[in-house]
């Protein structure tokens, strides 16, 4: 055998351990360690030779802003995985737009296509995985295939349940192609109707049986590669809600979680309220947080500010959910009592109700201070949206003294979330409206406290 050959292949062999040790991305990332120029170099290469994958999705219409904050944690602890795996080093999740959702009700502004960084602070997200805008999306794709090309993706993947989730009692994690229903079809001659673009269309449109957590999305990744190698490959999954969390409320989760910060001009309508209206202040209130969200470390001495913070959830959980939900007197009473047994005077309502609703919550709690956020003006309203409106709301519960939310309502468990983070006490966040005030023991919101690596 020539010796140059015998070089070269131990050589490759060389280079391919050193390139795939386990955690070199994390080193590379972090470049803390003395032989970190030559294998992060080699570990760069090896990687820009892998294609990029982009992973876009979407959910149900019908779903709400928190519960599609819930979907986007699933995917992106995904993609933080899928990253980890050879052949889709470079994968990014594209963060769908948010177009007049069915709860937002402010018909005289224009909410549609409002990008990620409207209410998030998107350079936050990105310190925990690879996550773009679509503005983002379109300006990569222009300089990938020029400028005028409308997006075309390689595949579509809509999701649907399995009509049988239990077979022989048991659920396992799979997914199977079936003929796509006449009212999900796609055709291909027209533009794809989803994101409101018109401007994407799709190589491969396909319907799925789909049950399992996100990381069977790497299997479908697989199963469905294209067979000739690309620069780029572009999968669109639709009715993403259907992808279960690999493991709800784990570190990951977390982690994913406490980098979704609001974005800074939300913080500063909640912060400039806080202060003129309740008197209260991180410092004040022990609730400052760190710069980044990498620098959190567990606590549980957040105090909050002098008032209680209640989430009153109206609205279709009138209907859909009335066995639960408290008529808006029992709700006052239920506040009633604990603002009398906290020793506070004031409380601040989130809500989705009605003026008439708020009107009379005021008259049932009238020893008390009754407040509620409501925009300077048209233009402070047009500038933040229903959906900032309704962060503030979030933020403002997310610094009481204490906490009360309203029965399986995402939007509840996201405040939930955020005091965890802010470090309060557990028994100061966790707590329900019952549907009376003379039920002592009903059921309660699930306790998922935070965890840190
Ligand atoms: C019954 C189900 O309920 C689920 O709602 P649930 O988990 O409470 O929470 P969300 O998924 O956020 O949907 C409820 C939406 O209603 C508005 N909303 C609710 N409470 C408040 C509030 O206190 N302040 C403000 N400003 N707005 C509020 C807001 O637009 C919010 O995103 C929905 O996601 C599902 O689609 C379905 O409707």
């Amino acid at each position: 055998m020539d010796i140059n050959n015998v070089y070269y292949s131990v050589l490759l062999l060389t280079i391919s351990q050193i390139v795939h040790t386990s955690h070199l991305r994390e080193i590379c990332e972090k470049r803390d360690i003395f032989f970190e120029p030559f294998r992060c170099q080699l570990y760069e290469l090896d990687v820009l030779d892998e294609p990029v994958t982009y992973l876009l999705y979407d959910v149900n219409p019908s779903e709400g802003f928190n519960l599609r904050r819930d979907v986007y944690i699933r995917l992106a602890v995904f993609v933080e995985y899928l990253r980890r795996q050879r052949g889709y080093r470079r994968a990014r999740l594209v963060l769908p737009p948010w177009s007049n959702l069915v709860h937002w009700r402010s018909h005289n502004i224009d909410q549609t296509h409002l990008f990620w960084h409207h209410f998030f602070d998107l350079r936050s997200m990105k310190r925990y995985t690879n996550v773009i805008d679509m503005d983002e999306f379109f300006a990569e794709y222009e300089r990938l295939h020029g400028p005028d090309a409308g997006v075309t993706l390689d595949a579509v993947y809509k999701l649907q349940h399995f009509d049988n989730m239990f077979e022989h009692g048991v659920f396992v994690d799979k997914f199977e192609k079936h003929v796509c229903p006449k009212s999900h079809g796609y055709d291909g001659a027209a533009p794809l109707p989803y994101f409101g673009y018109g401007n994407f269309t799709t190589e491969e449109f396909a319907c799925l049986h789909f049950q399992g957590s996100a990381m069977l999305l790497h299997k479908l990744l697989e199963e469905y590669k294209p067979a000739r190698a690309q620069h780029a490959r572009y999968v669109l999954v639709l009715n993403a809600e259907i992808v279960l969390h690999d493991l709800w409320g784990n570190v990951d989760y977390w982690a994913a979680r406490r980098s979704m910060r609001f974005a800074e001009e939300l913080v500063e309508v909640a912060a400039r309220f806080r202060a003129e209206f309740l008197n209260s202040s991180d410092q004040q209130d022990r609730t400052v947080r760190p710069a980044r969200w990498t620098d959190e470390r567990p606590h549980r001495t957040a105090r909050g500010g002098d008032y209680l913070g209640a989430h009153i959830r109206r609205a279709d959980f009138l209907y859909g959910r009335d066995k639960t939900t408290p008529t808006i007197q029992s709700a006052a009473l239920q506040i009633r009592a604990k603002l009398l047994e906290l020793g506070l005077k004031t409380v601040f309502v989130a809500s989705d109700c009605s003026r008439m609703e708020f009107y009379n919550l005021k008259n049932y709690l009238k020893r008390f201070r009754v407040v509620r956020f409501v925009p300077e003006g048209y233009e402070q309203r047009h500038a933040l949206k229903d959906g900032g409106i309704a962060i503030v709301d979030q933020i403002v519960c997310s610094h009481a003294r204490y906490f009360i939310g309203t029965y399986e309502s995402t939007f509840t468990y996201r405040i939930y979330e955020e005091r965890e983070i802010i470090g309060f006490p557990k028994d100061l966040t966790f707590n329900t409206f019952c549907k009376s005030e003379k039920e002592m023991n009903c059921e309660k919101n699930t306790v998922w406290p935070i965890v840190y690596d």
